[in-house]
């Protein structure tokens, strides 16, 4: 995580810097400020200051050249304070005070590279100068411009900048709107360091078709887009927005409930079966509600950085061998959705193989990045593949599909699904954690870390889903977003699946608020955050069977209750019609009644 701290002079911005780096471990702290050559007792003390709230362990390197330290020890967490005295020491140095139309681009892209190199926690300081009065002198001049140019050009490389008002903390978003302030994480993300794990090999087919049906791409509703501010040129960040989400009919809700207390069976005797037929007459908008009669589950799947650090079960290569299973028909989804009358889709958005090209017409990279360390995906990824989720769920829409299931693919996945969830929820990793595919103890100590060095990256942005999405997602898990927040805005019911769907559903509700409203918890995973999830989504599972596989299974298993639930309340028929009497008769008169 690299963080530039800015803020002017006495704001608070050096303790608030060490703060961010705080740990029980070594940090280096890049001083860059030399004392004035004339002595000067009050920069002696501000130095004193200084070193003296510094925690003993940390070793001070007292450097002209920031950048060349930065290479020598990229994983090491630190300190850097401050940029405005590298300059100053720089200007010094070369004479550069006098120098009109100095161009030290050079110098700053060096320093700007030596910083995107840096792999372990990296905090840097620098003075936001110039907020007023332009300087009245050519020397303050030329400081204000090329500090204010250093800082653009290093917070371009940052992952998250903060600026210091009065002790105060504002978050600098990337489109340039403040968010509001998170209190700084002091657990230190390189506290605990990856061991690989030696997993199992798994003996999945590999053989497989590239037939699928795909939908021609047709008229979208609610997907305007938006454009972010600061993107480098030629990358088209065109991140869609959704909705409004109009909330299923209460009307024929309202009707549903009416006509339920009328159908032959003693008052609420179908428990929730008749919830659920209120729900899906409501998404319907037809009273009674029809049998749900083109359900479709797309299988979003992706690989994961992080997968190759030993935090699953089986080895990333099984993601690829699972999508030819899918493709080949021999999954657990492919099984239930036989079962049921569904149609399956698979659809690779970043699986880290070349997968048939029938399923990778929205590919959008190869894994996604390790989120412990560094964004899953870029800006103009992650736009591109809640975009991707979005255009799915659209060419079903269209091509008459009424009931949508989102499925996952892709090991290692149930540890970016706790990072948004955790994140999201507030919840500690540990609460989060879960076994995933069945993992072992040291496996689970692993993925625990993983987990909170990624929440750790993530919690800055957790008021911007589409940032998170990009800091510790991955594009299998965007686009489910995406797909699920365009059902909504396309009224169109959806059944969830597991913690995964429910990490990308709790994004996706909050890109289109009140997404939630059409969607069914289909089953209860026996990992320990998609209960939170629900719970955030205000959704009760229809099932709880300690299922933990994914692939759409779960939503799958529940799909069967639905259209039961869906056909008592068309089908059976009503105490007026069949002349059965109500509640309120003898025993006796009910006996004669009903024969
Ligand atoms: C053969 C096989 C089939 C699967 N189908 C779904 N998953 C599920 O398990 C994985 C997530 O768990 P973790 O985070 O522990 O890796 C994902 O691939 C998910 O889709 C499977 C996993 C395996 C091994
Ligand atoms: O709940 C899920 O979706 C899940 C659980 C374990 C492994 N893969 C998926």
């Amino acid at each position: 995580m690299r963080t530039l701290v800015l803020g002017g002079i006495r704001s608070g911005k050096s303790a608030y810097a060490e703060s961010l780096v705080a740990s029980d471990g070594p940090v280096r702290y890049l001083a860059t400020a030399t004392a004035p050559q004339t002595g000067d007792p009050d920069w002696t003390s501000r130095i004193t200051t200084h070193r003296e709230r510094r925690p003993s362990g940390w070793v001070t390197v007292e450097t002209t050249d920031p950048a060349a330290e930065l290479r020598a020890h990229p994983g090491s967490p630190t300190l850097l304070d401050d940029l405005g005295g590298w300059l100053t020491g720089h200007l010094d140095s070369t004479g550069g005070w006098e120098t009109e139309h100095l161009d030290l681009r050079p110098q700053f892209d060096d320093l700007c590279a030596a910083v995107s190199g840096v792999s372990g926690d990296l905090v840097l300081v620098s003075s936001e100068v110039g907020l007023g009065l332009v300087a009245p002198t050519p020397v303050g001049r030329r400081y204000q411009d090329l500090l204010g140019e250093l800082n653009s050009a290093v917070a371009a490389v940052c992952d998250r900048v903060v600026l210091l008002v009065a002790g105060r903390v504002l978050e600098m978003s990337d489109n340039g709107a403040p968010t509001p302030h998170r209190a700084p994480d002091v657990v230190h993300a390189s506290a605990v360091s990856p061991v690989e794990a030696s997993p199992p090999q798994s003996s999945t087919a590999t053989s497989g078709t590239d037939e699928q049906t795909v939908a021609s791409n047709g008229h979208r509703i609610g997907a305007e887009p938006i454009v972010y501010g600061d993107e480098p040129a030629g990358a088209a960040s065109v991140v869609p927005t959704f909705g409004p989400v109009t909330p299923p009919s209460r009307e024929h809700a309202d009707a549903a409930r009416d006509r339920q207390t009328r159908l032959t069976k003693p008052a609420g005797s179908l428990g929730r079966l008749e919830e659920i037929s209120v729900w899906a007459a409501s998404c319907q908008r037809t009273d009674p509600p029809a049998p749900f009669t083109a359900p479709t589950v797309v299988v979003f799947a992706g690989d994961h950085g992080v997968a190759r650090r030993g935090v699953s079960a089986y080895p990333p290569e099984v993601t690829a061998q699972m999508v030819a299973n899918i493709v080949a028909g021999g999954a657990a989804v492919n099984v239930f959705a036989e079962q049921t009358g569904a149609t399956v889709r698979v659809e690779d958005l970043g699986v880290d193989a070349e997968t048939p090209e029938a399923v990778r017409r929205f590919k959008v990279r190869h894994s996604s990045g390790d989120l412990r360390t560094e964004d899953a995906l870029s800006a103009d990824e992650t736009a591109r593949a809640v975009t991707a989720g979005r255009d799915i769920a659209d060419d079903l829409i269209d091509s008459g599909v009424d009931l949508l299931i989102a499925g996952d693919m892709g090991i290692g996945n149930t540890t970016p699904a706790a990072v948004l969830i955790g994140t999201i929820t507030d919840n500690e990793p540990v609460v989060v954690v879960g076994r995933g595919t069945g993992i072992d103890d040291a496996t689970w100590i692993r993925k625990t870390a993983a987990i909170r060095d990624g929440m750790r990256r993530a919690r800055p942005h957790v008021g911007d889903p589409q940032r998170l999405l990009q800091t510790v997602a991955g594009a299998d898990i965007a686009a489910m977003a995406g797909f699920l927040a365009q059902a909504a805005a396309r009224a169109t019911p959806v059944i969830l699946d597991g913690v995964v769907v429910g990490a990308a559903a709790l994004v996706a509700d909050a890109l289109a608020p009140g997404a939630r409203d059409w969607w069914l918890a289909g089953h209860l995973s026996a990992e320990p955050a998609h209960r939170i999830a629900l719970d955030r989504l205000d959704l009760t599972p229809v099932l709880e069977l300690s299922m933990r596989l994914g692939e759409g299974s779960g939503a799958l298993t529940a799909l069967p209750i639905v259209q039961s639930a869906v056909a008592a309340l068309s089908r059976m028929a009503t105490f007026d019609g069949a002349g059965v009497s109500t509640a309120g008769v003898t025993a006796a008169d009910a006996t004669t009644a009903s024969h």
